[in-house]
C-alpha cells in the first residue's frame, strides 16, 4: 500500500486551521485572565503570583517534552503568554481604579509619521488598552508636550532612555518644567535597518537619514561603513519618506525594517545598533495623574533638587535604602540659568499612596530644597520567572 500524499495546499490548509484554533485559545485564555483579575480583587490578591507560574511552566515543560517539545520553545511562549495575561489584567485594574480615563477613544501624540519608533510605541502601549486612537503627529518633543498641555491630545508619548545611547536628555529637560504627570510606560524593542529604496548593495551608500539618536545607537557599524555622510531629521518617519522621495543608491535611512515597508523601503541591512539588545523606555504623560491599584507593581517617579553642600545626595538615596525603596534609575540634569546646580530625577519601584513611600516622600521633603512627583504608573515591565530544565 502506497502512503497517500497530501498536496502543498492541503498541507497548508491544515496548517491554517490549527493556527486558528490556537488563535481562538489564546483569545478564550486572555478571557480566563479577566476573569482571574475579578477574583483577585474579592480576595485583594496581587495579580503577580510566582509560585503559580513557576508550578504552570515545569508543568507545561514536562507536557512538552512528553510531545517531544523543546523546554526553551514551551518556557518562551509561555513567558509571552504570560506577559500577555499580566498585562491584560493590570489594563482591566487600572481602569476601574481610574473610571474618569475610561474613553473610548484617546488622542494621543508623538514624535514623527506614521512609523517613527514613538508611533509603534504609542500603538502597542494602548493595543492592551482596548482604547480606539485618534493619532497626533508632531515634529518635536517639545511639541509633543505642548499638544497635551493645551488639551489638544489625552495623552503624549515620549522616549526616555535607551539601553544603547542612555538617557534622552531632551525629554528629561522638558519634563523639569512641564505641568503634565507620568501616567504609563512601555517598552519597545528597536531593531535598526538600512533601509533603500532602490537596487543598490552597501558600498554604495554613502548618505544616511535619521533621527539624531538611531545615529548614535548605531555609531559602530556606521563607523565600519568609512566616509559616510550623516544627515539628521527630525524623526526615523522623516529619514525614510526622505529616502522614499530621492530613490537614490547611494542614499539610505535607518529605521525599522516593518515601518520602512509603508514607505516602500526594503532592508539592506539589519541588527546595526551598538547593542543586539536595543530597547526604547517611552513615558506616557496626561494632563491627570493616575491612582494605581496596590494590585500590580507600581513606579513613581521624583525630581528633586539638593543643597549644594557635600553628601547631600547621599543622604537622599540612605532614605531609600533604610525604607528598603528599590531604585530603578537616577539621573542628573543641570537647571537652566543656574550654573553648577543639578536636578536628580527618580524612578522607585513603589506605589505613591503606599505608607512606606509617603514616609520617604516626608523625609526627602525635609532633605531637599524643591521635590515634586512626576507621576506614579503601572509598571509594564513583567519580568519572566527562571525556572530549572
Ligand atoms: O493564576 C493567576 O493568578 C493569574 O493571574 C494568571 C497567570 C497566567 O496567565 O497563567 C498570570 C499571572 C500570574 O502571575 C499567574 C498566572
Amino acid at each position: 500500500m502506497t502512503e497517500q500524499q497530501y498536496s502543498l495546499d492541503d498541507i497548508r490548509k491544515n496548517v491554517s486551521r490549527i493556527d486558528n484554533e490556537l488563535l481562538q485559545l489564546l483569545a478564550e485564555r486572555r478571557q480566563l485572565s479577566l476573569e482571574v483579575a475579578k477574583s483577585k480583587i474579592e480576595t485583594a490578591k496581587p495579580v503577580r503570583d510566582l509560585t503559580r507560574e513557576q508550578a504552570l511552566l515545569l508543568r507545561l515543560v514536562d507536557a512538552g517534552n512528553a510531545l517531544q517539545l523543546d523546554p526553551q520553545y514551551v518556557t518562551q511562549i509561555f513567558h509571552t503568554i504570560i506577559e500577555d495575561s499580566v498585562l491584560y489584567q493590570q489594563a482591566y485594574l487600572q481602569k476601574l481604579t481610574n473610571p474618569e480615563s475610561l474613553q473610548p477613544v484617546a488622542r494621543v501624540s508623538f514624535l514623527g509619521s506614521q512609523g517613527s519608533y514613538s508611533h509603534l510605541a504609542s500603538r502597542n502601549y494602548f493595543s492592551k488598552k482596548q482604547t480606539k486612537l485618534v493619532e497626533m503627529s508632531c515634529s518635536t518633543f517639545r511639541d509633543v508636550i505642548n499638544t497635551v498641555e493645551t488639551g489638544n491630545a489625552d495623552y503624549g508619548v515620549l522616549p526616555i532612555e535607551n539601553t544603547s545611547s542612555g538617557s534622552i536628555n531632551e525629554v528629561y529637560d522638558l519634563l523639569q518644567h512641564t505641568s503634565l504627570s507620568i501616567v504609563g510606560e512601555i517598552t519597545q524593542p528597536i531593531e535598526h535597518c538600512l533601509l533603500v529604496a532602490t537596487d543598490t548593495n552597501l558600498d554604495q551608500i554613502t548618505t544616511l537619514y535619521s533621527h539624531p539618536q538611531p545615529h548614535q545607537q548605531c555609531s559602530e557599524y556606521l563607523h565600519t561603513m568609512g566616509n559616510i555622510n550623516q544627515e539628521y531629521c527630525s524623526s526615523t518617519a522623516e529619514a525614510m519618506q526622505k529616502v522614499a522621495e530621492l530613490q537614490r543608491a547611494d542614499v539610505a535611512a535607518i529605521g525599522n525594517a516593518s515601518s520602512g515597508e509603508i514607505y516602500g523601503l526594503t532592508a539592506v541591512k539589519s541588527g546595526i545598533a551598538n547593542q543586539q539588545e536595543n530597547f526604547t523606555r517611552f513615558i506616557v504623560v496626561a494632563r491627570k495623574p493616575v491612582e494605581v491599584t496596590s494590585l500590580i507593581p507600581a513606579k513613581t517617579t521624583l525630581i528633586m533638587s539638593t543643597a549644594q553642600k557635600a553628601g547631600s545626595l547621599v543622604e537622599c538615596l540612605v532614605v531609600l535604602r533604610n525604607l528598603n525603596i528599590n531604585m530603578t534609575k537616577l539621573e542628573s540634569r543641570p537647571v537652566i540659568g543656574n550654573p553648577w546646580e543639578e536636578m536628580f530625577y527618580l524612578d522607585v519601584e513603589q506605589n505613591l499612596k503606599s505608607e512606606v513611600m509617603q514616609g520617604a516622600l516626608e523625609e526627602l521633603t525635609r532633605l531637599t530644597r524643591f521635590i515634586k512627583v512626576l507621576g506614579c504608573y503601572p509598571s509594564e515591565n513583567v519580568k519572566p520567572v527562571d525556572i530549572e530544565f
